[in-house]
């Protein structure tokens, strides 16, 4: 493969670093082909970018007026918003995802992050408590939030725009300066961001991009740094716990959205067309490669060969290929490595006994695009709850359908997991769609919908699936220190 003449640099302090090694590929998952080189950041990048983020702390950005910030968070969503088919093309060419999900979800959805915490920031109050004192007297108790300070701010390569300005945007609207390690394998857009928030008026070296990988690299490098006042994870729970274990000794605060194993419920009054547009989405949206993925179906058994049937039907239909067609609903896995896990993970289901309902294999989609990293969309029956590809998060486009008869077993099995990150329910009952989405072990719980976002909710996990929400005013407590002050009056 030869080698691209083309640099996705390294962000410090208000400037792209020159390149001075070799770099690592940036590879398109629909082909397999090299696009760029990727710049790796060393120690002592990632310790410029960190010195540097502190230095834009002192020289004023933390004191910026609350106005200011959320102003430059509007100018951010206008300078997408003007560059939208740049990061559109950025985000495919990381990704293979089509064309269409990275307009009408992520880039559409960074736009929407920044404007949202805005809002949120622009009219957040502090907490305060007038105190009655014996005999008559009184307190006045307030809080005033302060930024956290320097934040390290770690991305997955699965929906890179969307998670980064999830956590970047109230970051900075907190008067925080980040460091930003996105994902080795999707260097682009977060690259991209830098020079659209120097555009906004962002001064230097408040916003901080330092490629690399994780382990001996800049990820571990960045965490490490005693210069980091808290750390924002999104990512697999194997690597949170690293990155825990890595600040534990300065008792950093962290804030983790981890994987998932999450489940669907289908009841026997489910709504069948609705349930089944509903299933198509939160299986295979983006490959199944979303934490909010469902890799669970328990079906009510009244209706499990009719919602079964449906589903196979929806999933046959989509339609794998060029990124860039209009007609592609469904991209590639993220590279050859995650694929070889995925179909682990089939011939595991295969020896479970599981019965292939479709896909279970790869496609043929002709040479520009056999390169890539491409899985058939696959459904299952046969499984159990004791099953591993029921148990271990695959994330890819599968699921186990799996038949239940009352609610208590419904509850039950979708409960029975380490995991707590997302689950849905499908009823038309909604006294019953509201007890059993209260009875689940997960962040959150939709009712006949799937991935329905308000940016104010609180967003995260329990258990496996993190530590933590954002969204909302649960951004403002993690990127901000409250520091109370009572009064005597
Ligand atoms: N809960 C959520 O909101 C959410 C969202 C997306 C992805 N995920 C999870 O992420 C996983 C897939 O994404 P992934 O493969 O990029 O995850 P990953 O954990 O391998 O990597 C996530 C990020 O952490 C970095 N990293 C890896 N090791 C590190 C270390 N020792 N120190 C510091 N940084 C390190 C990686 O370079 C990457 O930028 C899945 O498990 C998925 O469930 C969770
Ligand atoms: O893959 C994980 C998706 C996370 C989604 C969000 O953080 C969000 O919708 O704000």
């Amino acid at each position: 493969m030869t080698q691209s003449a083309r640099w996705i640099r390294n962000f410090v302090d208000g400037e792209f670093a020159e390149p001075d090694g070799p770099g690592f590929p940036a590879i398109d998952p629909a082909t397999g082909a090299e696009f760029a080189r990727v710049h790796e950041a060393g120690r002592e990048l990632v310790h410029r970018a960190v010195t540097g983020a502190r230095a834009a702390l002192h020289d004023g950005w933390a004191d910026t007026p609350v106005g200011e910030r959320t102003a430059l968070l509007r100018r951010a969503a206008d300078r997408i918003e003007a560059r939208f088919e740049e990061f559109v093309a950025a985000e495919v060419a990381d990704t293979g995802k089509p064309v269409t999900q990275a307009r009408e979800l992520d880039v559409a959805r960074a736009v929407a992050n920044f404007r949202t915490f805005a809002d949120v920031i622009a009219a957040a109050g502090q907490e305060s408590f007038v105190t009655d004192l014996p005999g008559g007297a009184r307190a006045l108790n307030y809080a005033v939030r302060k930024p956290l300070g320097v934040v390290a701010v770690i991305v997955p390569w699965n929906l890179p725009l969307l998670l980064l300005t999830w956590k970047v945007a109230p970051a900075l609207g907190c008067g925080n300066a980040v460091v930003v390690k996105p994902s080795d394998q999707t260097p682009s857009t977060a690259t991209l961001l830098a020079e659209v928030l120097a555009e906004a008026g962002l001064p230097a070296g408040a916003y901080n991009v330092v490629h690399g990988f994780g382990a001996d690299s800049a990820g571990q490098f960045l965490t490490e740094h005693p210069g980091i006042d808290g750390v924002t994870f999104t990512g697999s729970t194997a690597t949170g716990t690293q990155v825990m274990r890595t600040v534990a000794p300065r008792v950093r605060p962290v804030s983790f959205e981890l994987g998932g194993k999450n489940a669907a419920i289908v009841f026997e009054d489910a709504d069948l067309e609705e349930t089944l547009a509903g299933l198509t989405r939160s299986v295979f949206a983006n490959t199944g490669q979303v934490c909010l993925c469902t890799e669970r179906v328990y079906v009510q058994r009244a209706v499990f060969d009719d919602l079964a049937a449906g589903l196979v039907e929806r999933a046959r239909e989509l339609r794998l290929g060029d990124p860039l067609a209009e007609g592609t609903t469904t991209g590639p896995l993220i590279s050859q490595e995650h694929r070889r896990k995925v179909l682990d993970y089939l011939a595991l289901a295969e020896q479970a006994g599981a019965k292939t309902l479709t896909g279970g294999g790869i496609p043929e989609l002709g040479p520009q695009l056999d390169g890539g990293s491409w899985l058939e969309p696959t459904l299952w029956t046969g499984l159990t709850n004791k099953d591993r590809p029921v148990r271990e998060e695959i994330f890819g486009p599968v699921a186990a359908l799996i038949p239940f008869d009352t609610e208590d077993e419904a509850i039950a099995l979708a409960n029975d997991t380490e995991y707590g990150l997302a689950s849905s329910i499908w009823t038309e009952d909604l006294r019953r769609g509201h007890r059993v989405a209260q009875a689940m072990h997960v962040g959150m719980s939709w009712v006949n919908t799937w991935f329905l976002r308000d940016l104010r909710s609180p967003f995260g996990g329990m258990g496996l699936s993190g530590i933590g929400r954002e969204g909302g005013a649960s951004s403002l407590h993690f990127y901000t220190e409250p520091t109370n002050v009572c009064v005597r009056l």
